[in-house]
């Protein structure tokens, strides 16, 4: 071996050394729930809980579902209008393939640690993807399925730029509540908040980059 080829191999030996490092301190890796996870308790029955940083590598799994899914832009009738609905989707029932594995994974972790309280697991996993500031979804509840009668829950794993989610109760009798998500914050929505509160993530000129959400939600929850 000539000098050449030896600085060539040490120096390609530490390249792929150094790119299965970065790899491994990049990969979406979810934290603790439990201690962790903080609650407050809301009007009417609802509640949700917030676990700031719950995943690492956040910005890598981003990059996996931008490139991973086959987004979908839908369209809507409004007021007789169709309008194209301001964000792309893309909805996995509980038994179909999900786009990655490390979804099923934190689907499972979800499920373990809301076990008690849920009494069911979650099953669905939806996706959003908010490309700039003029992406949103307008005030709602999930309430397309039981959620229209019964508590449940609905967990959210925010990836990319911070967005805030606006909370506020569905009969506008408090003030609205701010939480700026992103970079893998969970926030999990609970107990009557689909039918008794509404969230939102408004359109915003400051928005600093695209956004996901995941939504784990139990069967029948929509
Ligand atoms: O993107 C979000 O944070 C919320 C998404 C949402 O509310 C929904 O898909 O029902
Ligand atoms: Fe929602």
């Amino acid at each position: 071996m000539c000098l050449l080829e030896l600085v060539f191999g040490i120096s390609v030996g530490r390249m792929m050394l150094q790119g299965s490092l970065f790899d491994l301190a990049d990969e979406p890796r979810p934290g603790e729930l439990g201690p962790a996870v903080r609650r407050a308790e809301l009007a009417h029955g609802a509640w949700i809980d917030v676990r700031p940083g719950w995943l690492s590598g956040a910005a890598s799994l981003f990059e996996e579902l931008e490139s991973a899914v086959p987004w979908q832009a839908e369209e809507r009738v409004m007021y007789e209008r169709v309008v194209a609905v301001p964000r792309l989707t893309r909805y996995y029932g509980e038994n179909e393939r999900l786009p990655l594995p490390v979804l099923a994974d934190l689907r499972d972790r979800l499920s373990a640690h809301y076990a008690a309280e849920l009494g069911e697991p979650f099953r669905t996993v939806g996706l959003c993807y908010y490309r700039d500031g003029r992406d949103s979804v307008a005030w709602h509840g999930d309430r397309i399925g039981r959620g229209k009668t019964e508590d449940t829950m609905v967990a959210l794993l925010v990836l990319g730029a911070p967005r805030p989610l606006l909370l506020r109760p569905a009969d506008h009798s408090g003030p609205t509540l701010r939480h700026d998500l992103a970079h893998g914050d969970l926030l999990v929505m609970g107990g009557s908040c689909q039918r008794t509160w509404e969230h939102a993530v408004p359109k915003s000129a400051h928005a600093s980059g695209p956004r996901i959400s995941v939504q784990f939600r139990p069967r029948g929850v929509r």
